[in-house]
């Protein structure tokens, strides 16, 4: 009988969870080591938005991984919020590339529904189409509490025999023949591979082994708006940016009478430091987000903003998330991470290619997934371009 791979994850959000239960899925014995809570860093700050109303071909071809796990999760009694996500238009162009999007998840199984202004404001009656061309709906989409996720996945991991060590930070780490030793507060863990899955934090896991990760931690605001009383129909995700055109000014329901608002506008302005950020709104950000969401949402009875925080996009210089070797010539070394503003509905398909990577040196089960190693060309500094 050969011994189970050894696995440690560095790592306890979304990105991590979801590789350690891929890995633990395949057979290894996994070890997750998070240096605070699980949850506690970007993804427990995420408004927690899964969808597939986007317009890139290999955008959506993640998201069919993706869906397919948080489906399975959801049938094993994970919460899942199906409250529908309408994306805006503003132009013809924009809803040309809409309606290849209404194709291209009808060939991918998922139900999306081009509007025009008027149906749009049938669905969202507070809504102003002023300036809108139309919009696409997919009314399966939705949100999950990106907490939840994180412990779910943990209590998943631990059915299948997985450890997780909470409030234990890697300290130091050697290389030991055919693997790892990871110094942590709590005693020091051998493994064959390492993942490193620590999001804002990657770039310095990365340079304790002496590579270079460029993922840029970027600050951006999330809002409660507060409401005096429940709205008569449920708001879906609304989100105003396709393709890095709009303000990135987007709303949900999060309770009948509350609804959470963030702006999702990657600028690459200056990077925060993970450790020493601050994490809650500045007054200007607060005066800009009541300005955006006066004009799209006029006359939303009684609303007003309520309590905000702030948290960090870990992105990458091409946008799309890292999943595998920085270097070739250290395979046992994975990154998982770099979803920017899109981490919890991109972490099972990060977690896919990078226990696929861990385990068999490649991407063997998820076929086009094998794009997001973080290779030289990808792996550079993140500039000033505005993607989505
Ligand atoms: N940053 C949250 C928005 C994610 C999304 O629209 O899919």
């Amino acid at each position: 009988m050969t011994a189970k791979l050894h696995a440690a994850v560095i790592g306890g959000g979304a990105a991590g969870m979801a590789t350690a239960l891929e890995l633990a899925r395949q057979g290894a014995r996994v070890t997750v080591i998070e240096a605070d809570a699980l949850g506690s860093g970007s993804s427990g700050r995420s408004v927690g938005v899964v969808g597939t109303q986007m317009t890139d071909p290999f955008q959506l071809l993640m998201r069919r991984y993706g869906q397919a796990r948080f489906r399975e999760w959801e049938g094993q009694g994970f919460r899942f919020n199906h409250i529908g996500y309408l994306r805006l238009a503003r132009s013809a162009a924009q809803m040309r590339a809409l309606e290849r999007s209404q194709q291209m998840q009808e060939e991918a199984g998922f139900r999306a529904r081009v509007l025009t202004p008027d149906e749009m404001v049938r669905l969202i009656p507070h809504l102003s189409a002023e300036g809108l061309a139309g919009g696409i709906f997919g009314p399966d989409d939705g949100f999950l509490d990106p907490y939840e996720l994180c412990t779910f996945l943990g209590a998943r991991l631990r059915e299948l025999g997985g450890e997780i060590r909470q409030f234990c930070k890697v300290t130091g780490l050697a290389r030991r023949s055919g693997g790892y030793r990871l110094e942590t507060a709590k005693g020091a863990v051998d493994c064959d591979v390492v993942v490193n899955a620590a999001g804002a934090w990657a770039p310095k896991v990365a340079a304790m082994f002496g590579q270079q990760l460029h993922i840029f931690p970027e600050r951006h605001e999330a809002m409660a708006i507060l409401l005096d009383q429940p709205l008569d129909y449920t708001m879906p995700m609304v989100m105003d940016l396709i393709d890095g055109e709009g303000t990135g000014l987007n709303f949900r329901h999060e309770k009948p009478d509350e609804l959470i608002s963030e702006i999702h506008k990657v600028s690459t302005g200056a990077p925060s430091d993970p450790d020493d950020y601050n994490d809650q709104c500045m007054d200007e950000s607060r005066e800009y987000l009541a300005e955006l969401l006066l004009e799209r949402l006029p006359d939303l009875p009684g609303a007003r903003l309520g309590r905000g925080w702030a948290g960090l996009y870990p992105i990458t210089a091409d946008r799309r998330p890292f999943a595998g070797p920085v270097d070739p010539a250290e395979p046992g070394l994975i990154t998982a991470g770099g979803g920017g503003g899109y981490g919890i509905q991109l972490a099972p398909v990060i977690g896919i290619a990078a226990a696929d990577w861990a385990l068999h040196g490649a991407v063997v089960s998820a076929p086009g997934l094998e794009a997001l190693r973080p290779s030289p060309d990808r792996n550079r500094p993140v500039g000033q371009e505005e993607r989505p």
